[in-house]
C-alpha cells in the first residue's frame, strides 16, 4: 500500500456549525479529520501533518511558502508515493500555484477542500477526500504540477479558479477546462498537461499590491502604493489589457522607480497583449514599461511577481520570465 503525507491547513473540510452562533467555525483537527472517513485507510497509508486550522482567507503567501518547505521535506523521503493537503476553497486556487510554482517534483501532489461542513447534508469533504488519494495513487498522476480534485473533476493549479461562492461545483479551470475526471472507474484524464515551470526561491517579497480598475478610475491607489514603496505592482485592466489615460502619469512614476507593473484582465477568459495603441492616450504603451501577464488571472500573476522579486530577479528578467517562460 502506498504511503501519502496528509497536511491539513484548515477551511470548510474541517468545519462544522457552532450551537450558540449557528456560524460554520473550524471543528476538525486534521486527525478528526482523516479519522471521520475510515475509507481512506483502505486506499493508502496515511502519515498526517496539521499545519493549521484555518479559514483560508486567513493564509498568506510567506504561510504558503512555509507549507511548500514542508511538502518539499515529505516528497523527499524514499517511503512517500505523494501529498494531499486540505485547504479551505476561498484562497486554495492561490495556494494550489504558488506549490505548483515553488515544486519541483514528479511525485503527485493534490490539494482538496469542500464547500459544505461535515455536518451538512450534502457534505462534500468526504467524496473529495476519496478522490483526492484515488488520484495521488494513479500512475497517471504523475509529472503534472500540482493538482486540485474537488467534485469529482481534476484540475491543473495554473488554470483553476474558484468560478462560485456556494454551489459544489465551484471550481473550473479558465480556459482550458478540467483535466481529468474521477467516476466508478476511477481516475481518467482528458489531455496531458505537463508541468509548466519552477521558481527556485526559499523567500517571496510580499509587498506587491493588486488594484482592479473600473471606468473613470484616476490613479490615486497607484500613487499611494508607490508612496508607501510597493515593490511590484499588478493592475487588473480592461479587455486585451487597456488603461485609462489617467493612470499613465502613475505608470511612468513607477517606471522611473524601477517598480514592474504587471497587467492582467478583468475577464474570465483570454490573454492580454499590447494591441491597442490608443490605451493610454499620447503615450506609447510601450513606453510605460507595463508587463502583460498572459492568460495569468491576477491573484496567481501576483505570486508570480512575488516569487521572481523573492528570487532578485530584475525588472527585465521579470518581463522575459512572463513572457518566455509562462508561454507554454
Ligand atoms: N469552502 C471553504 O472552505 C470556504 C472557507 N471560507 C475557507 O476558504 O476556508
Amino acid at each position: 500500500m502506498k504511503k501519502i503525507k496528509v497536511i491539513t491547513t484548515g477551511g470548510t473540510i474541517a468545519m462544522g456549525e457552532d450551537q450558540n452562533t449557528h456560524q460554520i467555525v473550524p471543528k476538525l483537527s486534521g486527525k478528526d479529520l482523516l479519522n471521520s472517513v475510515p475509507e481512506l485507510n483502505n486506499i493508502a497509508e496515511l502519515d498526517l501533518i496539521q499545519y493549521s486550522n484555518l479559514d483560508s482567507s486567513q493564509l498568506t503567501p510567506k504561510m504558503i511558502l512555509e507549507l511548500s518547505k514542508l511538502v518539499k521535506k515529505a516528497l523527499a523521503s524514499k517511503d512517500i508515493s505523494g501529498v494531499l493537503i486540505t485547504h479551505g476553497t476561498d484562497t486554495l486556487e492561490e495556494t494550489a500555484y504558488l506549490l505548483d510554482l515553488v515544486l519541483d517534483t514528479e511525485k503527485p501532489v493534490v490539494i482538496t477542500g469542500a464547500l459544505r461542513s461535515f455536518n451538512q447534508l450534502s457534505s462534500d469533504g468526504k467524496a473529495n477526500l476519496v478522490q483526492s488519494l484515488q488520484t495521488i495513487i494513479e500512475p497517471h498522476s504523475k509529472n503534472k504540477g500540482v493538482l486540485v480534485v474537488l467534485n469529482n473533476q481534476i484540475h491543473a493549479a495554473r488554470f483553476v479558479s474558484k468560478i462560485h461562492t456556494n454551489k459544489l461545483w465551484a471550481f473550473d479551470s479558465i480556459n482550458t477546462g478540467s483535466i481529468g475526471s474521477i467516476d466508478h472507474c476511477g481516475v481518467h484524464y482528458f489531455y496531458n498537461l505537463d508541468k509548466q515551470v519552477t521558481i527556485n526561491t526559499e523567500e517571496l517579497e510580499d509587498n506587491v499590491q493588486l488594484i482592479k480598475l473600473a471606468i473613470g478610475n484616476d490613479d490615486r491607489l497607484i500613487q499611494a502604493s508607490l508612496d508607501y514603496g510597493v515593490k511590484g505592482l499588478v493592475l487588473e485592466a480592461f479587455g486585451l489589457g487597456t488603461l485609462p489615460k489617467s493612470i499613465v502619469s502613475a505608470l511612468l512614476r513607477a517606471k522611473k522607480e524601477e517598480i514592474p507593473v504587471v497587467i492582467t484582465s478583468r475577464c474570465l477568459e483570454g490573454r492580454v497583449y499590447n494591441l491597442y495603441g490608443a490605451s493610454t492616450g499620447k503615450t506609447n504603451i510601450a513606453e510605460t514599461d507595463i508587463i502583460f501577464a498572459g492568460n495569468l488571472n491576477s491573484t496567481k500573476a501576483r505570486l508570480v511577481l512575488m516569487l521572481l522579486l523573492g528570487q532578485g530577479l530584475s525588472k527585465n528578467e521579470i518581463r522575459q520570465f512572463f513572457g518566455l517562460k509562462l508561454k507554454m
